[in-house]
């Protein structure tokens, strides 16, 4: 049941229009609700052709893309694959919702400044060692300035 969208002239496919197509001879994977055909990718690429087999087969291969960190490069390969998107795509991470319809590189760059953007608060750094400094800082002065003179 594909049919062709006149905005982006991409097929629309539903899942199971596409899980039949995992094998090496015919192998397409989901990525953020795109669909690439990877069969002649299959041999090139540099993770191997068992990862792309097990993950079109998975269903839904957007997680594992973003578990590796591919390159921007990587990700510009990704458009000669393009051969549709799913019709009503829903993201495996419900932190994606609402950019479904945006954009491969658009949600990847949102991804990237998510992974970049601020890190983990460290309680020990942020707060345990300026405080024992502040401390060692306090005690220097109060020794130089009343102890050590008498
Ligand atoms: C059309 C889709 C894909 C393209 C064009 C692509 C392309 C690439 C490229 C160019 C690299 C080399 C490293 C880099 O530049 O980031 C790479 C590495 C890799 N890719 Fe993909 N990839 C695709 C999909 C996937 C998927 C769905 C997975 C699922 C797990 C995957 C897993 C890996 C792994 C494991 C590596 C090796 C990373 C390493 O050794 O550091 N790739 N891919």
């Amino acid at each position: 049941m594909a049919e062709e969208t006149e905005t982006m002239q991409l097929q629309l496919f539903s899942p199971s229009d596409v899980s039949p197509h995992s094998s090496r001879k015919d192998c397409w994977v989901v990525i953020h609700g795109k669909v690439y055909d990877v069969t002649k990718f299959l041999e090139d690429h540099p993770g191997g052709e068992d990862v792309l087999l097990h993950v079109s087969a998975s269903g839904d291969a957007t997680e594992a893309f973003e578990d590796v960190g591919h390159s921007t490069s990587a990700i510009s390969m990704m458009n000669s694959y393009l051969i549709g998107s799913i019709e009503d795509y829903v993201p495996p991470n419900p932190s994606d919702a609402g950019t479904v319809d945006g954009s491969y590189m658009a949600l990847n760059s949102q991804t990237m400044q998510r992974n970049k953007g601020s890190p983990a608060p460290n309680i020990f750094l942020d707060y345990v060692l300026p405080l024992f400094m502040l401390v060692m800082a306090v005690s220097g002065w109060y020794y130089l300035t009343f102890v050590a003179k008498n």
